[in-house]
């Protein structure tokens, strides 16, 4: 059986109150159509209050775009997943190309974030790891090397049993925002690759955890990638700020299973 279609909008420093109301809107009226896909939104922190308020059923989640690894604290500007959980969040985002970037989001940092995440009370978040190469490590051929040293990295506490909290999302950091969307050939090979590694690390339980594709998924190409055998959903930047190419995208999930 495959992992259920997953499609997380990550509005990264985008987005206000209005675009809430907008795009809750479009899915509430939508939902009798995405049956099949779970829907979660990652909005600015600040504006999880106001999503609390909208999201009506059970398949839309709130997700945060980054947590920090501690319980509380001196860390000015940051969230913890206590303030996180009660604003509403039960996914959350870790190692974003743009937190290990610009950031300073090392592997290790990574790391201690998968880890925070995995013991705050158990099973309550899930979390979604981001892995991809730059365009110049695809150009030296070492993209499946990056990845799986990411993989690696990230991951290397995490048990069997924890697995079924853990959402992969390859995201080729060339792809992000550029328009440059990977072939559903190219995206499909890494998926592979990361399934398989999964599977040989945490057993056949690796076979249900969701692979998303992130990079320029947009309404007109998310079918084509999404009929990948390996690519379970996508994690949508830009797509995710329209509402109605949103929809068309969630749509697309849906209709490869649905
Ligand atoms: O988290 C989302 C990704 O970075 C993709 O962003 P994009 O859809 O704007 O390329």
């Amino acid at each position: 059986m495959q992992p259920s279609p997953l499609v997380i909008a990550n509005w990264k420093m985008n987005g206000n109150r209005q675009l809430v109301q907008q795009l809750a809107k479009v899915l509430r009226e939508s939902q009798a159509d995405l049956t099949e896909v779970a829907v979660v939104v990652c909005p600015p922190a600040v504006l999880l209050p106001a999503w609390q308020q909208e999201v009506f059923y059970d398949a839309i989640h709130l997700g945060a775009q980054d947590l920090n690894e501690h319980a509380s604290g001196a860390h000015t500007g940051e969230h913890s997943l206590a303030l996180l959980h009660e604003a509403g969040a039960d996914y959350a985002l870790i190692g974003h190309s743009e937190r290990r970037q610009f950031y300073g989001d090392s592997g290790q940092r990574v790391q201690a974030k998968v880890d925070a995440v995995l013991s705050y009370q158990e099973h309550l978040f899930k979390l979604v790891l981001c892995v991809g190469e730059h365009e110049q490590e695809r150009d030296a051929g070492r993209t499946i090397e990056v990845v799986q040293q990411q993989l690696e990295e990230a991951l290397q506490n995490v048990s069997a049993a924890q697995i079924a909290q853990v959402v992969v999302a390859y995201e080729p950091v060339w792809a992000i925002g550029t328009g440059k969307t990977a072939t559903p050939a190219q995206a499909q090979e890494v998926h592979a690759f990361i399934r398989q590694w999964l599977v040989q690390r945490f057993g056949a339980a690796a076979q249900q955890i969701p692979l998303l594709y992130g990079g320029s998924v947009k309404a007109d190409n998310a079918a084509t990638l999404f009929a990948e055998a390996d690519i379970d959903g996508g994690l949508i930047g830009g797509a995710s700020l329209e509402a109605q190419a949103f929809l068309e995208i969630c749509r697309a999930a849906q209709a490869q299973r649905g």
